[in-house]
């Protein structure tokens, strides 16, 4: 089994940091120029493993495209290569067919698309059989599973012969990935009427413009640097993250105010941000339905600081690259907090324990957030992170990246 050691930050930095670019972003461009032809020129496409799956999965003319562990690349192919009328068998890792479709297949299914499932109804593997006519417009969908199923839908919705109208039901979680995916479908020429007072998003027949697009570097993967800097031991420890814009399309540069009440104040520069270290408050509360993907950063945070604090909008953490409520659960205790249900599926407690005195040796449960949110800990202590691999799946880059502060010892 692959580790890696991780040695307490000692001296203060300076830094500046490339970062990589969103796998979000990247996904959605690929399969809005896909849908037009192939004739964009898109520019800063990220390594993520989740982006070069799509980029591979949209030359292959095989009949079966396995995903691998990618949430956004099953579910936005779907989509895709229904509208295309491809026969597709969707398949992906063990955990990939325990995270569910069925919403998303459903409405497939209610606008014509023929999809089978090959082992359990609701989840992948599935095979897109054929469309071959468009029998409704309109599907109603539920909000509060997975933003990924309505981004899909909206994406192939200008291509349809009649167009969709998609009315969200109940609570709507993710809702800056939507707005992201509408924005991005908006650059590449096409309306989409959205109204958020009564949850219904509207698109017509209309065709896609290709355009030169250039990615924006990734918030979710900025995260763990603001983790750096808040945990830094140095009042003057600093790091510019680079190919950052202030005005995002990703909901992640939520954690710009996150952090400001955790002790990272954000300027933002020409070339991207600048992290420097301010005062925290000393309790904290957030609700994370709009940024799931910050929870982990931001809980490890909360724990090394010793600032309790009230989490709500976690319950779509259970359906991620692991049951990411259990995971939490399971490892802040090596650092010396508690993940604790106070209201059930509602409102978590972060509570602070007696902090043991072994190093913490962090299960990664093959998911990249758990091993970079966990990393910045050892500016404050020695830790060892288990499969330190995971991170290819968004930021290939990281530990390199993360060299420049901290020390490394990789054991085989
Ligand atoms: O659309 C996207 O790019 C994503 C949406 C979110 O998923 P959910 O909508 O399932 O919360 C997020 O967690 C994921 O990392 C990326
Ligand atoms: C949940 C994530 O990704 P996906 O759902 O695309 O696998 C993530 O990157 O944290």
């Amino acid at each position: 089994m692959d580790s890696i050691l991780l040695k307490k930050n000692r001296e203060s930095f300076q830094k500046k940091i490339p970062l990589a670019s969103s796998k979000s972003e990247s996904n959605r461009a690929l399969i809005i120029n896909a849908l037009c032809g192939f004739k964009g020129e898109l520019e800063n496409l990220a390594s993520a493993r989740d982006t070069q799956t799509m980029i591979r999965l949209l030359k292959e003319t095989g009949e079966v495209a396995d995903v691998l562990d990618a949430g956004t690349t099953m579910r936005f192919l779907t989509s895709y290569f229904a509208a295309k009328g491809q026969q597709k068998l969707m398949t992906g890792t063990p955990r990939m067919q325990e995270r569910p479709i069925g919403i998303l297949v459903d409405a497939l299914r209610t606008i014509g698309v023929e999809i089978d499932y090959q082992k359990n109804d609701g989840y992948p593997p599935h095979l897109i059989k054929g469309f071959t006519e468009q029998k409704s417009s309109e599907v109603s969908i539920r909000g509060d599973v997975s933003s990924q199923y309505i981004s899909s839908l909206l994406m192939i919705a200008p291509t349809l012969p009649k167009g969709l109208k998609i009315n969200l039901v109940g609570e709507v979680g993710s809702i800056p990935y939507i707005t992201m995916t509408i924005n991005l479908m908006e650059s590449f020429g096409v309306k989409v009427e959205a109204d958020w007072s009564k949850n219904i998003l509207s698109v017509a027949p209309q065709s896609y413009s290709p355009i030169k697009y250039k990615i924006e570097s990734d918030w979710s993967g900025a995260s763990y640097w603001y983790s750096v800097v808040a945990l830094a031991e140095h009042a003057d420890a600093e790091i510019e993250l680079l190919g950052l814009k202030e005005n995002s399309l990703q909901g992640d540069s939520a954690i710009v105010e996150i952090m400001s009440q955790l002790g990272v104040k954000s300027t933002f520069t020409e070339n991207g941000v600048l992290l420097t270290k301010i005062e925290p408050k000393s309790s904290f509360e957030w609700d994370f339905t709009n940024c799931p993907d910050l929870t982990q950063t931001v809980a490890v945070v909360n724990v090394m600081k010793r600032i309790s604090a009230t989490y709500t909008g976690i319950e779509s953490l259970k359906i991620k690259e692991t049951d990411r409520v259990f995971a939490l659960q399971t490892e802040l205790q090596k650092l010396g907090g508690e993940l604790v249900e106070v209201e059930k599926d509602h409102k978590y407690e972060i509570r602070l324990t007696e902090i043991p005195s072994e190093t913490p040796v962090i299960e990664t449960y093959e998911d990249h957030r758990m091993a970079m949110a966990f990393a910045p800990a050892a500016m404050m202590r020695e830790v060892i992170i288990e499969e330190p691999g995971v991170v290819v799946k968004s930021y290939p880059e990281f530990w390199e990246h993360l060299a420049e502060v901290l020390e490394q010892e990789t054991n085989a």
